[in-house]
This record gives structure tokens, C-alpha cells and sequence, in this order.
């Protein structure tokens, strides 16, 4: 355990070397984490055994870097207080920051575009996504990821730096897959309304079949997985995502062969909550009709294999404070949503929606403005 200063500047050094590195903290948990490479070499993962933190793009063909626990410095540092954490609202809206009509009208025909060909029965469902250039008033990554961390405790919230990738950020309300010993669990996301104050909210139909689609795929797609068995679900309930509300299931379940994760991410990833319906189908449209390259945005990134020690006492009596401890891998990868790249000064924000029959061109446009508010919030003083 470090103290935040010394964290801070190791990851400074690290920038300025531009050697590869990634802080991050995980939803809900207080420490501060951080795996900084100890050369400047690329690692990439080949069958999903190897241990460290993972960072992969949408296209699910192309490689998936790595930070290497093995070749990593691993520091940690608890922050004081959280008081000024996940405060109100931020001083700074969305609405503060000027739009391109172009933007606008280009977004407005992609999604049109993609209801068309849903109504010509070509899929059932395509997520589309932009990409907004902001400039930074002030465009130190620590400074961006120290807001982040306030802002967004219920996130998993990172910063990724990698001489091959540039500079990432986010704050991401979505995992990807969760596994420790036998037991995984993933989740089904979509549907979007803005959060004023309560999550016991109503749904419009639309949002509800839109998740359903996507609740339905995952549990098909596990149920065909060799390695997969005892699946269950929650009942969707509405889960907070800053100045957001989400539909929600979660969908657990045990692994015969607890080693052996890759089938199942590579059955994950992409899900329809970031691509579509069919997947194949909607990814085609996606290539040949987004005029932007998503990189990083909608893949994943997160733990894979991390060594993690578990203590229980035994309250048995007539052994006192005995402790049992136990190593074991933990597995913790997120979807990359609300996420942005940094680059001369400038941030390149990422946001998209998932359109379906329904959808409508103008609200899907305001949906990626109140998601870009994520990002936007912490670009300024
Ligand atoms: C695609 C994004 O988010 C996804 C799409 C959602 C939707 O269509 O309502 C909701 C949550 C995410 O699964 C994004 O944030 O860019």
C-alpha cells in the first residue's frame, strides 16, 4: 500500500517514460489500483490464461493487449475521504458544450438508416455510435482520472496509457464477465432514461423489449457453451449509471472448467447491448455505416487471472482467530462505455445507442448527448 501522492507520481513517471500502465478502481470499492509495466514491450493475450489487466478493442478479431502482472509493478493506495465523492449534480451539463449541427444531422441519418433496414427485416436490433471531439481545458490524464474517481463510484473507472493504444478513460456501468473459482456472472444491459433522483421508475416498452433482446442472446448463447452450467437470472431492475438509468439483469452461473474462460468471453463479446441482432448481421451494418472506427470504445477491459488472497476466520471455538487463507484468480472485465481517447489536447468521446423498429432518430441524437455528459462533466474546472 502507497500514499496517494507516491501513486501519482509513479504514474507520472510512467507517462513520461510512456511506458504502459492502467489505474483504475473497481464499482463500488474504495482502493485505487495500478499495474505499471516495467518495460516498454507489448503483450498481447493468446488463450485467455494469461494474468494482468486486459485491454481489447470492438473488432473481436483483433488482438487484446495486456499489462502482464508478471512483467508489472502492482501499487495500491486508499484515498482518505470519499466525502466529495458522487456529489449532486455536476457544475458543468452536456448542454454547456457547443453541437455540430452536422453532428447532429449525420447522427440522425445513421440511426434512420438502421431503423430502415430493421423494418426490412434485415436485424432486430443495431447499436450506433458517434464520436465527439471536445477540447480539455486542462488535459493532464491523472487530474481527468482523479475526477472520474470522484464522480463515478458505482463505475469501474480507469485510465489506460499504452505507446500502441494512446490514452484511455472511462467510467462504465457494464461488466462484461465476473468469475472467481466456479462461478461466473455476467450481465444484460440496455434501455436508457435520464436519473432524476429515483430508480423506482416506469419503462417504456420499447427500452423493455430492447433489453429483453439482449437478455435473451446472452442466456441462448450460454446455454450452447460446453463449459457453462446452472444459469440463472435476476429480474431486471433499473441500475444507476451516473446521470442515467439502465435496465438491468444479472445472469450467473457456474464453469465445469473454471481454467478455461476463453470460449465464454469470446461468446460475450461483442453482446447486442454494444452491436446488435443478429450479431453478424448488425456488425456488418455497423463497419459499413458508422463514419468513425470505435477502437477501444465497446470492447472490454478489466482483470483477468489476478491473484487474490481471501482470509476467513473460523468462529469456532477453542481456536482462536484462526485464519484461513486461500489464493485464488479473480476475473473482472468491464464493456468500455462511456469512455473517451485523449490526444493532443483534445478528447475524442465515444457514445452510441441501441436502435430498434421503434427508435426514433431525434431521441436516439439526445440520448448520446445525455451519455456524453459522463465524460464531459470532468473535461472542465
Ligand atoms: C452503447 C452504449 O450503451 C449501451 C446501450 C444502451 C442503450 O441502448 O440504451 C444502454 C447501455 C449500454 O448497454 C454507450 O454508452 O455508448
Amino acid at each position: 500500500m502507497t500514499n496517494a501522492e507516491e501513486f501519482y507520481k509513479k504514474l507520472r513517471d510512467q507517462l513520461q517514460s510512456d511506458f504502459p500502465f492502467v489505474a483504475y478502481r473497481k464499482p463500488g470499492e474504495i482502493l485505487v489500483k495500478a499495474l505499471l509495466q516495467e518495460e516498454k514491450k507489448t503483450f498481447k493475450i493468446g488463450d485467455y490464461t494469461e494474468c494482468g489487466f486486459a485491454f481489447a478493442p470492438f473488432d473481436a478479431n483483433a488482438s487484446v493487449y495486456l499489462i502482464p502482472s508478471e512483467y508489472s509493478e502492482f501499487t495500491q493506495y486508499q484515498p482518505i475521504s470519499r466525502e466529495e465523492e458522487a456529489l449532486g449534480n455536476p457544475s458543468v451539463s452536456a448542454f454547456d458544450f457547443e453541437f455540430s449541427e452536422m453532428d447532429q444531422k449525420d447522427h440522425e441519418s445513421l440511426v434512420q438508416k438502421g431503423i430502415d433496414h430493421i423494418r426490412d427485416g434485415e436485424f432486430k436490433k443495431v447499436v450506433l455510435s458517434r464520436s465527439e471531439e471536445v477540447m480539455v481545458l486542462d488535459p493532464d490524464p491523472l487530474q481527468i482520472f482523479k475526477k472520474l474517481l470522484d464522480r463515478y463510484p458505482q463505475a469501474m473507472v480507469y485510465l489506460w496509457s499504452h505507446p500502441e493504444t494512446g490514452i484511455w478513460l472511462g467510467a462504465t456501468p457494464e461488466t462484461l464477465l465476473k468469475a472467481e473459482r466456479n462461478k461466473f456472472q455476467t450481465m444484460a444491459l440496455a434501455g436508457t432514461q435520464v436519473f432524476s433522483g429515483e430508480t423506482d421508475v416506469e419503462w417504456e416498452s420499447k427500452e423493455v423489449e430492447e433489453q429483453l433482446f439482449v437478455t435473451d442472446f446472452i442466456l441462448e448463447n450460454l446455454e450452447n457453451l460446453e463449459n457453462v452450467e446452472n444459469i440463472k437470472t435476476t429480474r431486471p431492475y433499473s441500475a444507476r449509471a451516473g446521470n442515467l438509468l439502465h435496465i438491468c439483469t444479472d445472469i450467473l452461473g457456474n464453469l465445469k472448467d473454471p481454467e478455461n474462460l476463453g470460449s465464454l468471453i469470446k461468446t460475450l463479446h461483442p453482446t447486442p447491448a454494444v452491436c446488435g441482432l443478429p450479431r453478424d448481421s448488425a456488425l456488418r451494418f455497423i463497419i459499413q455505416n458508422e463514419n468513425h472506427s470505435r477502437e477501444f470504445y465497446s470492447g472490454f477491459m478489466g482483470e483477468l487471472n489476478i491473484k487474490t488472497e481471501n482470509k476467513r476466520s473460523s468462529n469456532r471455538r477453542n481456536q482462536e482467530n484462526q485464519q484461513f487463507k486461500s489464493i485464488t484468480k479473480q476475473t473482472e472485465l468491464y464493456v468500455n462505455l462511456r469512455c473517451m481517447k485523449l490526444k493532443d489536447g483534445k478528447a475524442n468521446i465515444f457514445v452510441g445507442g441501441g436502435i430498434t423498429k421503434d427508435s426514433n432518430a431525434a431521441d436516439e441524437w439526445m440520448e448520446t448527448v445525455n451519455k456524453s455528459q459522463t465524460m464531459k462533466s470532468v473535461l472542465v474546472k
